[in-house]
């Protein structure tokens, strides 16, 4: 089967998008496709399948599936890619408008240079902070921080944010011996979290800087993560580690995102979005 794709980047974290308004697939082959298409030496490469499609209750939808072919509840480099290209694409003709993720709906704001879009800002919701939301499991409480962590007799200290995916955001003094490698899959399929977990290991280099590196759930190691860079500017405020309602600038390792937790409680992303190729992707 011949399928058209888009493939972009938001500062590396790279998928494979759909443009579903021009198109069908079968639910039944997304995963298969997902796992097939990220393969970097039997498919194109990638962190996973993005689906651009048809909505009923915003002008467009965004789905994610990881390189492992399990669907994402939301994608925040993946919105950045999908703004851009709806609007380019002629998809929106506003340059604000709603996205329906599988966690809800999100405000998208496009930036243009020319006619093509620079930057976007999403605003990516509230963060989800109760226990069994996130969900984690052990003792209900309204929130997990800073909370012993025992992992391959590693006492780490975690603070536990949704953003309608789930995030253990884990502080460190120097980001380059985070144990990204050593526990990152480990902590991702630790019983603990039953849904498995997205893990971010954050340093504070000022009241106004974050580094962060990520092992995504269903992706292993990534250049960025926009929902993660979101859960760690909220894990680092509520630690008391950077001050409330500023912009942080998050150094991934593709780059720079700017996120603001405000006072109305939302959480707005701020970066670029690229493409990186079109083409046709010869699925068996
Ligand atoms: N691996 C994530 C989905 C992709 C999120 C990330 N790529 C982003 O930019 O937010 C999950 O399973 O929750």
């Amino acid at each position: 089967m011949e399928i058209p794709y888009i493939k972009m980047h938001g500062l590396g974290n790279n998928y494979i998008y759909l443009d579903l308004f021009k198109f069908e697939i079968a639910e039944e082959r997304l995963s298969d496709i997902a796992q097939k298409v990220s393969n970097v030496n039997t498919g194109i490469g990638s962190d996973g399948l993005i689906l651009i499609h048809p909505s009923n209750v915003a002008p467009i939808g965004m789905r994610i599936f990881n390189k492992d072919g399990s669907e994402g509840m939301s994608c925040g480099n993946g919105l950045r890619c999908t703004a851009k290209y709806a609007f380019e694409a002629g998809l929106v003709q506003d340059t604000s408008f709603q996205i329906e993720t599988r966690a809800g709906n999100v405000e998208a704001e496009v930036k243009l240079m020319g006619d093509e879009v620079e930057e976007v800002t999403i605003n990516m919701g509230k963060p989800i902070l109760r226990r069994s939301l996130i969900p984690m499991a052990g003792k209900e409480r309204e929130k997990v921080v800073n909370e012993t962590f025992i992992v391959a007799g590693e006492e780490l200290k975690v603070t536990a944010v949704s953003m309608g995916n789930p995030h253990a955001v884990f502080m460190v003094e120097d980001i380059n011996k985070a144990p990204l490698y050593e526990l990152g899959e480990t902590i991702e399929k630790d019983p603990r979290f039953p849904e498995g977990v997205n893990v971010e290991f954050v340093e504070v280099l000022n009241e106004s800087e974050l580094n962060f590196r990520v092992w995504e759930r269903g992706s292993g190691v990534t250049q960025a993560c926009g929902t993660g860079a979101c859960a760690a500017v909220v894990a680092a405020t509520l630690n008391q580690l950077i001050p409330k309602h500023k912009t942080i600038t998050v150094h991934l390792d593709g780059g720079d995102l700017f996120i603001t937790w405000d006072e109305n409680d939302d959480v707005w992303m701020n970066g670029g979005a690229d493409i990186i190729a079109s083409g046709v992707y010869h699925y068996r």
